[in-house]
């Protein structure tokens, strides 16, 4: 590699120690100082400027890619570090995605100072998150409790709660736990009780589809296990896509050669939950996650998705 690589990110912190992951792990497979093979390159996006609305509103994902996926085309940047999570199912012609680190524990946290779980929180109370995914779950669980707007960074959402803005907020412990937060965490909550969001706590590196020399590099970092089951999830959000206000969850497990996944559509208020599971062969992770989407998309009809 003759050149210094330059990675461009978010300016969030979360995303600031992605980045700066990718960089260690790429000065380790050449050989040299992270310092000396990479350089990070913070770029901001329409989401990082939009604080004050659901993000669902605007147009949800692609918010926070945009301007760096015009970087890495533009060859301002070499390589993209995202979390997963965030990503639209669809790239831009001439980027790729086959790069992802090994993925950390995929739960949402509950945090709260008024109960230990969804449960036990008292009638009534206010949970606060701006997660269509985790407000419908919620209110499936729990129809009396209130789900309030809980939008902006990690530390500013533990701000709020702390503000006592709500009784309790859910937050990825992937981000929790690479942020130094986990003191904050007041349980993690089953994927049984709440299940996780398409690719949560897996981190991906993007590049140009023609850049061969990054291709070879990305290779040496990438997580294969990780790459499937992400594989799985996201397969079963592209067949549901064009429906981004629709809350969506999945997760996949591997266990050896084999794959077993749920996947669940609900409505926003959390009175309509489709769920369904698939198990097979990992490495037929895209079509079982697309079969799963299927089934949920003819189960829930039409008008699931343009009632919103
Ligand atoms: N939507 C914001 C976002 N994107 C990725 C993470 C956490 C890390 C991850 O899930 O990989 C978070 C914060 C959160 O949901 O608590």
């Amino acid at each position: 590699m003759q050149r210094r690589l330059r990675i461009g990110t978010r300016g969030s912190k979360l995303a600031l120690i992605q980045a700066n992951d990718v960089a260690r792990r790429i000065g380790i497979a050449l050989g040299l100082p992270a310092e000396e093979a990479a350089e990070i390159v913070v770029i901001k996006t329409t989401g990082d400027r939009v604080q004050d609305r659901n993000l669902s509103e605007l147009g949800g994902k692609g918010l926070f890619t945009k301007e760096i996926e015009d970087a890495l085309l533009d060859g301002g940047i070499d390589l993209a570090v995202h979390s997963m999570k965030d990503m639209p199912t669809v790239l831009p012609d001439g980027l790729i995605i086959d790069c992802t680190l090994e993925r950390v524990d995929p739960r949402d946290a509950f945090l709260s100072s008024k109960a230990t779980s969804i449960a036990t929180l008292p009638q009534g109370a206010i949970v606060g998150t701006s997660s269509l995914r985790r407000g419908a779950q919620v209110k499936a669980r729990r129809p009396d409790v209130t789900v309030v707007p809980f939008r902006g960074n990690v530390d500013t959402r533990l701000q709020k709660l702390a503000d006592g803005v709500a009784d309790a907020t859910l937050l990825a412990m992937a981000g929790l736990t690479r942020m130094g937060l986990l003191d904050k965490v007041t349980a993690p909550l089953s994927t049984e009780e709440i299940l996780p969001a398409v690719a949560q706590g897996a981190v991906g590196v993007e590049r140009r589809v023609n850049d061969a020399e990054v291709a070879e590099l990305l290779q040496k970092l990438h997580h294969v296990e990780t790459g499937l089951r992400i594989a799985a999830e996201r397969a079963t959000l592209a067949v549901l896509d064009g429906s981004c206000r629709t809350p969506i969850a999945a997760l996949a497990l591997i266990d050896g050669k084999k794959l077993a996944m749920r996947a669940m559509i609900l409505s926003p208020d959390g009175s309509e939950v489709i769920e369904t599971s698939r198990e097979g062969l990992a490495l037929d992770a895209v079509a079982l996650g697309a079969d799963a989407g299927e089934e949920l998309k003819g189960r829930a009809g039409s008008h699931f998705f343009d009632e919103v």
